[in-house]
């Protein structure tokens, strides 16, 4: 007791104090917290960044008064600060006053140099930044502005050096690299000297370069290797006889089978970054070395290794001999005919050079050789897009699970745990409901919970699958922008091994959501105008540009409104299918979409008769073998790219052509699968006349963004949920039994623009993928052969060759090699007909061909002129 009293004084003044420190913190806080808020508020952040620009602006009026001013502001500057600032007797000669020369000797003399003008486009970045205007990827910036103001200040100082120890010159009032350059170069030139720091320059230029600018180590790569002439397999053409003399010889028969160009590369001939002036065919550069080997139709297989195959000389010899020519000859004719056998052992050396060859296929065929140097657009093309919102706050996922309790216990309803998953535009709610509540009757709650949340589209998820709870999607209140860099940027895009890899969004645990659309195999995407369709169409067809190769991927895009995907067309001849003769690739004409579907058809066709003769289920399977070279190409095989047909307002069409454009979709649909033909088709108006029964069973994968109402919904999934969307790019994928929720990635029309421009600006093929020849039946039907009889197809000497070569008068193989419609290649055969290389048609056998080689051909050719 005696105690207390003793304490009590001073635990009262502890009690005191602490309470006043209270106080105090709590006012120094207030404090703070109001300094802050006036920082924040938009009217202080534009003065401060306003003041930036204009300060960076007189920085830079001052540097350039420098170089003019510099010498004679020197005395002036050796006063120091506070004489400069408080005397106005002293005046400056820079337009800028005493501050600004000083500033400028601080900053170009006594710090970085010249590059010290990069500190105004820092301030200029900042200024703006501080001002409330978003800048993609400003710590970067600033970062790698600051690496290059280091970097010039030394690169300068090593210059500026080396220029006057060499021309022996007295060092002016100005340091180009600054004391930092100056003093760093004589510190690295002592330490390496002048070739190590030049060396040392070299590399970190490169460093920051690539790591900086990623665009720019591309370029610089397609560059680089355009200089170096691709390694060119010493022809027969080429090679010279012992006298070092070129000869002429025929090309032995194992040099089909290897991959360097018998003409010199592209890029020997040519610049990069320009059309090819070739004809475009995938196969081409496969052909050019297969051509010779097939000399009959008998299935193309591989000598063995080391197999010894008999040239064209052996041949050339073992004619001279049959025909009697050498046999006639006197055994021993004498010095002048043993002469002549001299030249015949030279051409026996070049016989053993060519049989000793490895006849094995030295390397597999590779597609993209005829555009070898092309760069998949980089990244840095997009945008990071953000809102700037900050995410969902504690505050609202309190309340959000407060409102969702008290409405379901307003229905009895008891809830045993609740979990939220925060996703970028919606959160979800998962609740465990106490044991005997009906699913059901949480159900029909959608509309009463909406309502005491006060928020648009709730959905309800009862349950869900296998996860034996029930979720409650609410929207959030700040949702996010996904964007489609970070979407690209994703470990599991990057790494994908899909054939047709699409990265589409976010799903709602912010996982990116990709796809394998070869194995979709065909995307139906629905939703209402301005709901996020064009954004999700653009989306994929970006993912399958930032991972495909133009020789493995090739777009068909109708476009009836004329202007959704127009901005593709200027990748033509790298990425876009259209038919022969058409001038614009991207499709808006109904009749000419008929057309194309119809040639599809044919080109489907065209394809399974291909993987047929390859005895082979798929194009992944026909592709491996082309490329391991066990197909044929004069047989017509070829590598066959992947096709996308995207279709935007599938709507438009069906209202105009109907079953002309159903009839073919539907057929391709079924089909097409297996050839690689894929296709996406969009419609704003889901209504079950648009999106008939056998559109419906052909498309099982489907994509619906905000619809206008529930029929709509299911019209599209077959299930609600669609209309209880929230837009701008909110949507639901249906996959088989599967719907999962995403934020489509966003990706705007500049950074399309962007990616379209960069793959445009390199080397391309000469035109667009050449889809077979379609001749509607009301054109001209069957007599369209008669009729064009008198004039020469263009194709027709090459047809010429191929029915000789093979010994086959088929208008199927035909159409095949050319990929061109039936009715051409009949006219063809007809021509040929004509011309007396097949015999007439004998019904179900195929035409005798009269003519038995090449050589032949050739004397008939020219006889027949110009008779065509
Ligand atoms: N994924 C998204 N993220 C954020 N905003 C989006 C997204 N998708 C669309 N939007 C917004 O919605 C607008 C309309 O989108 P879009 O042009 O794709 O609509 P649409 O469904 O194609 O309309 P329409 O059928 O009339 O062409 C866009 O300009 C954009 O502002």
């Amino acid at each position: 007791m005696y105690q207390i009293f003793i304490f009590l004084p001073t635990i009262l003044e502890k009690r005191l104090r602490m309470k006043k420190n209270i106080n105090r913190r709590t006012h120094e806080k207030k404090q703070s917290e109001a300094a802050l808020s006036f920082l924040k508020e938009p009217r202080t952040r534009f003065i401060i960044g306003l003041a930036f620009i204009l300060f960076s602006l007189y920085l830079l009026f001052s540097f350039i008064g420098f170089f003019f001013t510099g010498g004679i502001d020197q005395s002036l500057i050796d006063k120091g600060l506070r004489q400069i600032v408080s005397n106005p007797e002293i005046t400056a000669a820079n337009p800028a006053g005493n501050l600004g020369a000083w500033c400028s000797d601080l900053l170009i003399n006594r710090w970085f140099g010249i590059s010290s003008f990069i500190f105004c486009y820092i301030l200029i970045l900042s200024g703006i930044r501080i001002a409330g205007k978003e800048i993609t990827g400003y710590p970067k910036k600033i970062f790698f502005s600051i690496v290059l103001i280091i970097w010039f200040s030394v690169f300068l100082g090593y210059i500026s050096d080396l220029f006057y120890s060499v021309f022996d010159l007295q060092r002016s009032y100005l340091y180009p690299g600054g004391a930092h350059g100056y003093f760093v170069t004589q510190w690295l030139n002592s330490l390496i000297g002048g070739i190590g720091t030049f060396f040392l320059l070299l590399l970190t230029f490169a460093i920051i370069l690539f790591f900086g600018f990623e665009k720019a180590f591309y370029k610089c790569v397609a560059y680089f290797k355009s200089l170096i002439p691709k390694k060119v397999e010493k022809t027969p053409e080429s090679s010279t006889n012992q006298s070092g003399e070129e000869t002429e010889t025929d090309i032995p028969l194992s040099q089909p089978y290897t991959t360097s160009r018998t003409e010199p590369p592209l890029d020997e001939t040519l610049p990069p970054f320009i059309s090819l002036e070739d004809e475009f065919n995938p196969g081409k550069d496969y052909l050019r070395k297969n051509e010779e080997v097939a000399e009959d139709s008998t299935p193309y297989t591989f000598p063995a290794k080391g197999t010894e195959f008999p040239t064209k000389s052996d041949i050339q010899q073992e004619t001279t001999f049959t025909n009697g020519q050498a046999e006639d000859l006197p055994f021993d004719e004498g010095k002048e005919e043993e002469g002549e056998n001299v030249e015949l052992t030279v051409s026996n050396e070049k016989q053993e050079e060519t049989v000793s060859r490895n006849l094995q296929p030295e390397e597999d065929y590779d597609p993209t050789l005829d555009l070898s140097h092309y760069c998949y657009p980089a990244l840095d093309l997009l945008e990071e897009h953000s809102t700037g919102n900050p995410k969902v706050t504690q505050h609202e996922l309190d309340e959000n699970k407060n409102k969702i309790v008290e409405t379901l216990k307003n229905y009895k309803i008891e809830i045993v745990k609740i979990k939220a998953t925060i996703g970028p535009t919606v959160t979800l709610y998962e609740i465990i409901p106490a044991p005997g509540v009906k699913i059901s009757k949480i159900k029909n709650l959608e509309d009463d919970i909406a309502l005491s949340l006060a928020a648009l589209g709730i959905r309800i998820i009862a349950p869900i699958p296998g996860a034996g709870t029930i979720g409650i999607e609410v929207p959030n209140q700040n949702p996010e922008i996904v964007s489609m860099r970070g979407i690209l940027a994703s470990k599991k895009f990057q790494e994908s091994k899909y054939a047709l890899p699409v990265a589409l969004g976010r799903t709602i645990s912010n996982e990116t959501y990709t796809f394998d659309l070869a194995k979709m195999p065909h995307l139906l995407v629905a939703g209402a105008t301005g709901q996020g369709k064009s954004v999700g169409l653009n989306a994929i067809i970006t993912s399958l540009l930032y991972k495909k190769h133009p020789s493995q991927l090739k777009f068909v895009m109708v476009d009836p409104k004329k202007v959704e995907l127009s901005i593709y067309s200027i990748i033509e001849k790298h990425f876009l299918a259209k038919l022969p003769d058409e001038e614009d690739a991207i499709i808006t004409e109904t009749s000419k979409v008929i057309n194309t579907l119809n040639s599809l058809c044919i080109e489907m066709d065209n394809r399974y008769n291909l993987l047929k003769e390859a005895q082979v289920r798929n194009i992944k399977e026909y592709n491996e073998k082309f490329i391991k070279r066990q197909l044929n190409p004069v047989k017509g095989h070829k590598y066959l790219p992947y096709i996308v047909v995207v279709v935007d307002e599938f709507a438009d069409l069906i209202m105009t052509a109907g079953k002309d454009v159903e009839q073919p979709i539907a057929r391709i649909a079924q089909l097409a699968r297996a050839v690689g033909i894929h296709m996406i088709i969009a419609t704003q108006r889901p209504s079950t006349n648009i999106i008939t029964g056998v559109i419906k069973a052909n498309f099982p994968a489907r994509i619906a963004f905000k619809v206008a109402s529930m029929i709509d919904s299911r019209t599209i999934l077959d299930s609600p949920g669609a209309n209880q969307l929230i837009g701008r790019g909110d949507m639901l994928i249906s996959v088989g039994n599967e719907m999962t929720r995403v934020q489509c990635a966003f990706v705007d029309t500049p950074e399309i623009d962007a990616i379209t421009h960069f793959i445009a600006s390199q080397q391309s093929y000469p035109s667009a993928f050449a889809l077979p020849e379609y001749i509607p039946e009301n054109e001209g039907g069957s007599n369209i052969q008669e009729a064009d009889l008198g004039v020469k197809d263009p194709l027709f000497e090459e047809a010429a060759k191929l029915v000789v070569n093979s010994q086959q008068g088929s208008t199927s193989s035909i159409q095949r090699r050319f990929s061109i419609g039936y009715n051409r290649a009949g006219r063809i055969v007809d021509q040929l007909e004509a011309a007396g290389i097949v015999g007439p048609f004998e019904g179900s056998k195929a035409r005798q061909v009269l003519i038995p080689d090449e050589y032949s051909l050739e004397l008939l050719l020219k006889n027949l002129g110009d008779k065509f």
